[in-house]
């Protein structure tokens, strides 16, 4: 088995006699004597192993220890202790050492302590690689498993050990800010702060000093020496939330601060430098306004590293009901209610708008409901008009196209008489046909999203589908009443009852 290793012992004929047990393991071994050597070489290049001795000449392996474990935690520890250090091992293990050797040693004994290493290594790695192939249902504060954030939970996977910068882009509410902290407490800056600074809500000539901070009596109402965000970020992660709002003078010494991470307080003169990883959000196309000249496009381009982009809530088919069943149960607690889930109509309007407001606005009206209601499942009369009208009008619409599928069945109509009646796709223009196009995602289909305007060919879907869509809605108008929905169909009963036998036949 190859793999690598640093050798950290002070003693040369020490290091020459372990650096070859480890060479019969298979290792190929770099051998340092001093602690300050053994950090260059780290950062340099990280090994699967270092086997590290606890007393060094210029350091502590415990210091070494804590740094690897902070910067490198994917690196196996293994210290060498002598008789005298047992307790700092033992300590040394709580700190997430792998394992101990006592002084002297064999090279039996170290080759059971390295296989051991390397067994544990490769059994995380699988157990790791494993869970990341599994859909993620709860992220780091977000709720939802639908495809469209799947790919937004393995971004941040992806993005939250480096230090480029990120830059989130989404429409109001689709939870940038949730973004920004999962990328900082999924990364191994998760234990230093997270700052996060609204570019928006900040008054103009307040904004600099909100950042960088500012001396005593810089300006008036400077009465004490304050650290701005960047000096409090250190060692952490910087969130520039609604950062396309930023005073394009203010953008520039953003820009030198980003690049070198040194910056001034406002009222200062020594210049000060900070470790920090920078994250920024819009609601804008940032890009737009850099050709409109309100954004800097050499800031653009030091921030927008890394671009992630959080879909909308109506592309996130079933998420919006998973979201929605853990808000009910939370604020149903807190206000003291006994709310327990949403009726069929319900959830079936949720699936149908096309909430502009995203997951903020979910969150006020599931509020709302659960402070004026009384009951212990929401009803469809409970919800705003707003949210109500999606119903209506989706229901207006399928009613539209029943009656013209099954015209077209009765007279044999040609596609010429269907794109005769263009009064069958005027809700298309509405918000609520938006949201039951946009909803086309994934396997989180809503059940009457499936009739569309044939607008080119990927729009158009087999005849048995729209057939089934059309009388399944109507059975579904009619409250299950087969005979009313035939009438309205124009087809006989029996017609629904064998096309509904061939549906189940077929498993369809
Ligand atoms: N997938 C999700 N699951 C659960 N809660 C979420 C999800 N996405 C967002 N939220 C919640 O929705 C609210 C709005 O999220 P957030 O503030 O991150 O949005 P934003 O995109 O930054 O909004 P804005 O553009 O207005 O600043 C927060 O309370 C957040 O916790």
């Amino acid at each position: 088995m190859g793999f690598s290793a640093i050798l950290v012992e002070d003693s040369m004929s020490l290091g020459a006699l372990y650096s070859e047990y480890l060479c019969a393991e298979g290792a190929e071994v770099t051998h340092v004597n001093f602690g300050e050597d053994a950090l260059k070489e780290l950062a340099r290049k990280q090994p699967d192993l270092l086997v590290l001795d606890i007393k060094l000449p210029d350091m502590s392996g415990m210091d070494i220890l804590t740094k690897v474990q902070k910067e490198y935690p994917n690196i196996t520890v293994i210290m060498i202790t002598a008789h005298g250090t047992i307790d700092l091992a033992v300590d040394a293990m709580r700190a997430g050492a792998f394992d101990f050797l006592i002084k002297p040693f064999d090279s039996k004994r170290l080759s059971i302590t390295v296989r051991n290493a390397l067994k544990q290594r490769d059994l995380l790695a699988l157990v790791s690689n494993y869970e990341n192939s599994l859909p993620k249902t709860n992220f780091h504060g977000f709720i939802g498993d639908s495809l469209a954030m799947q790919t937004v939970y393995n971004t941040i996977d992806c993005v939250a050990n480096s230090k480029a910068s990120v830059f989130v882009v989404g429409e109001s509410g689709t939870g940038k800010e949730v973004c920004a902290q999962a990328i900082h407490e999924a990364g191994i800056r998760a234990e230093a702060p997270f700052i996060a600074l609204n570019c928006a809500s900040i008054p103009k000539d307040l904004i600099e000093s909100e950042i960088f901070g500012h001396t005593k009596g810089a300006f008036t109402g400077a009465v004490s020496h304050r650290d701005g965000a960047a000096t409090r970020a250190d060692g952490g992660t910087l969130f520039l939330d609604e950062l396309c709002e930023m005073d394009l003078e203010l953008q520039s010494k953003l820009l030198r601060f980003i690049q070198t991470g040194v910056f001034q307080r406002v009222g200062g003169s020594k210049e000060e430098k900070v470790d920090v990883r920078f994250i920024s959000a819009t609601n804008r196309d940032p890009w737009k306004e850099v050709q409109e000249g309100r954004f800097r496009e050499d800031l653009y381009y030091r921030l927008h590293v890394i671009p992630i982009e959080l879909p909308p809530l109506r592309q996130r088919g079933k998420d919006v009901i998973a979201i929605a069943k853990k808000l009910l149960k939370q604020y149903s607690k807190e206000e003291g209610k006994n709310f327990k889930g949403f009726s069929k109509e319900v959830e079936r309007c949720f699936g149908l708008y096309s909430w502009p407001g995203n997951v903020r606005q979910l969150q006020n009206i599931i509020r709302q409901v659960v402070v004026l209601n009384v009951a212990d499942e929401v009803a469809i009369t409970m919800l705003p008009a707003q949210v109500t009208a999606a119903l209506s009008q989706a229901n207006v619409k399928s009613v539209k196209v029943s009656e013209q599928v099954a015209q077209t069945a009765v007279t044999s109509a040609t596609v010429t008489d269907i794109h005769a009646k263009p009064q069958a796709h005027t809700v298309g223009e509405s918000t609520v046909a938006a949201a039951a196009s946009d909803d086309i995602v994934d396997n989180n289909m809503p059940v009457n999203s499936g009739i569309n305007a044939i607008e080119s060919e990927e729009d158009i879907q087999p005849l048995w589908l729209t057939e089934k869509i059309t009388i399944e809605t109507a059975i579904e108008q009619c409250d299950g009443n087969i005979p009313k929905a035939a009438a309205l169909l124009d087809v006989s009963p029996s017609t629904i009852y064998r096309k509904k036998q061939q549906w189940e036949d077929k498993g369809l």
